[in-house]
């Protein structure tokens, strides 16, 4: 009998899922924003562009950093050894551009702020430390070069038609940003519910662990101390299991385990919690009289004799279990030896059966059953 270890969300064998998920590139994740970002920020620049009646040059600008910039920032990543890398200098890339058309629109307030601002927001919205206070210094150098290209020319003032074509950038990328946020959000909770419970779980049977059986089986305990309802132990013992590994292999020993544990869930119902204790030994608490237990404990036994595996059809496997009614004031450690003691003379006895303390298990449930199935 070895002793080591053993309900959150479960694939159908009982186990419970993993947490992780697979990873998305951040070019993926950006790539959608930009495209919203850069496009949307046209509408204010080209209409400061055209009050202003830019030349060529600048409108030229403005083709590419609001079409063709989001389009070559993906294929720059894409076809990068180190995509991660690549997609961070296009975030800086975006940033010093944002910045380049704060003098080219000769500093027309709101759509400057509304563009200094957004970039900004976006650099945060990545989740990169740093990455943000990093594109500050491309982003004044760009002020400065496109200052010098046009003289510092200041128009600070911003007419109607400008803060109506401000509009949608405000509002839909502002939103989109949000959502972004409000997904990460969920997730994050998601991600943390899923750890408390695995931390809660052994990850083979799906069954509650130890630390948290434990606090089952004392809350048990103070429900019969209190008068409130009986309780009684019930511990399990795969017999002979380490024949089991040594002759049809480690993973056909984890089928029997995970079998055995559904078997007690099945069994069990709500009438208790099991654990997987040790290595090839389980234990349940139940809210139940002995005779009740009894009855639990022999179906336990006699759907574990009915076990097949299709990976082994031949294999067959039984258990030992010993069962123990709590006595009022007993603790837990002093329940749990009961029962304990009771499996060993299940075993003493022959394995394959049913024993409660100080009881010859022939006695007991194991072998009226048998009578009773002949
Ligand atoms: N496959 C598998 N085997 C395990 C796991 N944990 C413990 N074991 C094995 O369980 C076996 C327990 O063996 P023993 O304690 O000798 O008990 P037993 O062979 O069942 O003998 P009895 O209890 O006396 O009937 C050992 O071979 C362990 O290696 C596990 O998570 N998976």
């Amino acid at each position: 009998m070895a002793r080591a270890n053993g309900n959150p969300p479960h694939d159908d064998s009982g186990a419970p899922r993993s947490v992780s998920r697979p990873h998305r590139p951040l070019y993926r994740t950006v790539y959608p924003f930009r495209i919203l970002g850069m496009g949307l920020s046209s509408l204010p620049v080209g209409v400061v562009l055209a009050q202003q009646q830019a030349g060529a040059m600048a409108w030229a600008l403005l083709l590419f950093s609001g079409l063709l910039w989001p389009h070559l920032a993906l294929w720059r990543s894409r076809r990068s050894r180190n995509p991660e890398r690549t997609e961070r200098a296009n975030l800086l890339v975006d940033s010093a551009i944002a910045a380049l058309w704060v003098p080219l629109m000769h500093f027309n307030l709101l759509p400057s702020a509304l563009i200094l601002t957004l970039a900004t927001v976006d650099k945060i919205n990545t989740g990169i430390r740093g990455l943000w206070q990093r594109s500050l210094p491309g982003m004044a150098g760009a002020i400065v070069l496109g200052g010098l290209l046009t003289g510092f020319a200041f128009a600070p003032e911003t007419s109607m038609p400008v803060i109506i074509a401000c509009m949608p950038i405000l509002l839909i990328h502002t939103v989109a940003v949000s959502l972004n946020g409000y997904r990460l959000v969920r997730r994050v909770h998601y991600q943390n519910r899923r750890l408390d419970e695995l931390s809660r779980t052994d990850p083979l049977t799906g069954l509650d662990n130890r630390r948290q059986w434990e606090e089952h089986a004392q809350h048990v305990l103070e429900r019969q101390r209190t008068g409130r309802g009986p309780a009684t132990l019930v511990m399990v013992d795969l017999d002979s299991f380490k024949a089991v590994n040594d002759e049809r292999g480690h993973a056909a020993g984890d089928d029997v385990l995970r079998s055995v544990a559904a078997v007690l869930r099945e069994c069990i119902g709500d009438r208790g919690r099991a654990v997987r204790y040790g290595g090839d030994e389980f234990a349940a608490a139940l809210e139940v009289d002995e005779p009740q237990a009894l009855e639990i404990a022999e179906s336990i036994r006699r759907r574990v004799g009915e076990l097949s595996f299709v990976a082994a059809p031949a294999l067959r496997c039984t258990v030992s279990l010993g069962v123990a009614s709590a006595s009022p004031g007993m603790s837990l450690r002093r329940w749990m030896a009961a029962a304990d003691s009771a499996l060993y003379d299940a075993k003493d006895q022959g394995r394959d059966r049913v024993a409660t303390p100080g009881r010859n298990p022939h006695a007991a449930a194991t072998d009226r059953a048998r009578a009773a199935a002949r």
